[in-house]
């Protein structure tokens, strides 16, 4: 089964659906001097939604990712159901303190203001699920990209984020590591999480998503649950695939 399939399969469709969502823009734009980044976003994440932003360079995923992060001025409105909700982030190349793999956990779960006497419990659950525990003394530096990146995750699902943003992580990997992240952040999704990432790969958006948010220079051209998104020839298609964004077997 899919994990959009295993995620419908687990979770009660109408409560979530009557839920505020848990983030939502509204007719939200972000300039950079003359620059329109974003404009006129309408965009609701739901709890347990996975969203994949997609689009060329340059169409405003990462402006839309520190968006709904809250972290650029912007005009329009953002607003958050949940108060003082835990918002993480992974990049695309993961930054990593000069520390064993276990202190960055453990900056991380200080930084999030959780009880010392969990920390333990939730670095070791974390590691273990990232498939790390056996590298945990190790200098975080000192593993691979692609370990790296999986301790990013692991960094923040220790902290159990109400929000996960997550920026091309597979961009700097080679296809084993991708594989590697992508069936974490898929453990990520079958767990309830609440997701959104960009990427520049569709075959990537069609695995993992529920649901496709199509971006163009600025705008948003398409939000489609992931099946239909895949399923119809919609404009967007064409025009990412004319783009070489879409490899033309996905
Ligand atoms: N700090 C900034 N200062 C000025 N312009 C910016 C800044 N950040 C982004 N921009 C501009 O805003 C627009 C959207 O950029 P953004 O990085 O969000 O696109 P993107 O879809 O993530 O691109 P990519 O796929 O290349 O990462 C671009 O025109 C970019 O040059």
């Amino acid at each position: 089964m899919s994990v959009a399939g295993a995620r419908r399969a687990a979770a009660p469709a109408l409560p979530l659906r009557a839920e505020a969502p848990l983030v939502a823009l509204e007719s939200l734009g972000v300039r950079f001097g003359d620059v329109a980044a974003l404009n006129g976003i309408d965009l609701a994440v739901r709890r347990g939604d996975f969203v994949a932003l997609v689009g060329p360079n340059g169409a405003g995923k990462t402006t839309l990712l520190h968006a709904l992060h809250g972290l650029v001025a912007h005009n329009g409105t953002r607003r958050m159901s949940v108060p003082a909700a835990r918002v993480a982030m992974v990049f695309q190349r993961p930054f990593m303190l000069r520390l064993s793999a276990w202190n960055n956990l453990s900056v991380a779960l200080w930084l999030a203001g959780l009880p010392r006497a969990e920390w333990s419990a939730r670095a070791h659950e974390a590691l273990d699920r990232a498939g790390l525990a056996d590298l945990r003394e190790r200098p975080a530096r000192a593993l691979s990209v692609g370990q790296q990146q999986r301790l990013a995750l692991a960094r923040a699902w220790a902290v159990r984020p109400d929000l996960l943003l997550l920026d091309e992580p597979t961009a700097s990997l080679d296809p084993t590591a991708r594989h590697e992240v992508e069936s974490l952040l898929a453990t990520f999704a079958a767990a309830g999480m609440t997701l959104v990432m960009s990427t520049h790969d569709l075959g990537q958006a069609r695995r993992l998503a529920g649901r496709i948010v199509h971006l163009d220079r600025g705008t948003i051209r398409v939000d489609l649950p992931s099946a239909d998104f895949f399923a119809t020839r919609t404009d967007a298609r064409a025009d990412l695939l004319s783009r070489g964004e879409l490899p033309w077997d996905v």
